[in-house]
């Protein structure tokens, strides 16, 4: 399943909010289409905003006159990582294809940007599936009965999937028995994208409301828990979608191992901690209203922070394309992946 296809003129984007019943295709010919996509969470998880970032960059480079790429590009990409301020991928990204300038002759920018926009997702694919072997390993010893939070599946990345990819390949292998999928308030992206997924593949499952899974795992019904990631400290606090503090505390309680898995470019190694990562909180009414349609009472207020951090005590491990980093992870990640 892919959500992005991509030309050298043209982005489109398997339109999120839409999903699961309607099959929508965006078409983003500008930087400014693919800004507005992220914001709108038309295209969202990690690594697919940042893939959808670095062709934006390459669209525009296309659309500015070539003498002009140069001096104009850089501003874009400083407005695009603005465009959702969490996960890391995103600005990893952007400076990434802003980083094919330097090596473009004069007049080739685009091609440049577009290649190095190519690159970027292909490597994603690739690095998902690798994540999926280590994971798959590893998470199947502690038995098949999977929770998981949000979406990390091919929707959230260009292909395959981090939390939702290590599932993939515990199916494939035979080692998954179920998946439980928190349903993710206010978005649904379990509910809505990831039973999507599963369903697809044919991957047993069942969606839980978000407050069942203190109780499931006192029914013994989760072997583990396996998750993604937005952004991810020095020390391993981990920033993920909202909700996933609450399973690492109820796991912890529970005993049920904890796992985050995502790829080298969710790593921030300049933050020596989750303090420093900026959480980003959207508008009250994506909570008192029902996509669209009022559920609290008129003028009620709501708090809508998108993420929260897990600390990194709490985390079991994380499950990287490199290897699966066990604690202390400041250790551990600068081992994997040097200082950098
Ligand atoms: C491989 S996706 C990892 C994370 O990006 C995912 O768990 C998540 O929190 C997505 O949040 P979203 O707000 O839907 O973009």
């Amino acid at each position: 399943m892919r959500a992005i296809r991509y030309q050298p003129d043209r982005l489109e984007l398997l339109d999120q909010t839409r999903l699961p019943h309607e099959t929508v295709w965006l078409t983003c010919t500008t930087a400014e289409d693919v800004y507005r996509a992220i914001q709108a969470m038309q295209v969202r998880g990690a690594p697919a905003i940042g893939a959808a970032a670095a062709f934006g960059l390459a669209l525009e480079a296309r659309r500015l006159p070539a003498e002009e790429v140069r001096s104009r590009l850089p501003e874009v990409a400083a407005w695009m990582k603005t465009a959702r301020p969490t996960a890391v991928n995103l600005m990893q990204a952007v400076d990434e294809v802003m980083s094919a300038l330097d090596e473009a002759p004069r007049g080739a920018e685009a091609d440049a940007l577009y290649r190095r926009a190519v690159a970027i997702a292909e490597r994603d694919i690739a690095t998902n599936r690798r994540i999926g072997e280590v994971g798959a390993e590893w998470v199947a010893r502690h038995g098949g009965r999977i929770l998981t939070h949000c979406n990390t599946g091919s929707l959230a990345t260009v292909e395959y999937g981090t939390a939702l990819g290590v599932l993939r390949a515990m199916h494939a292998a035979g080692t998954l028995k179920h998946v439980y999928v928190d349903e993710t308030r206010p978005y649904l992206q379990g509910a809505r994208l990831t039973a999507y997924e599963l369903k697809e593949e044919g991957i047993p499952f069942d969606i839980l409301t978000d407050s069942t899974a203190g109780f499931a795992m006192k029914l013994g019904w989760i072997d583990a828990v396996v998750v993604g990631a937005d952004r991810i400290a020095k020390n391993g606090d981990t920033a993920n979608k909202i909700g996933t503090y609450s399973l690492a505390v109820l796991a912890s309680y529970h005993g049920i191992p904890f796992y985050v898995a995502a790829p080298r470019t969710t790593l921030d190694l300049s933050m020596s901690s989750g303090d420093e990562i900026p959480i980003e909180e959207r508008s009250a009414d994506e909570v008192t209203h029902w996509f669209g349609r009022p559920v609290a009472p008129e003028g009620a207020t709501a708090r809508h922070l998108a993420f929260d951090v897990t600390p990194g005590h709490l985390i079991t491990g994380i499950i990287t394309e490199a290897g699966v980093a066990l604690p202390p992870y400041e250790e551990s990640l600068t081992r994997l992946f040097g200082g950098g």
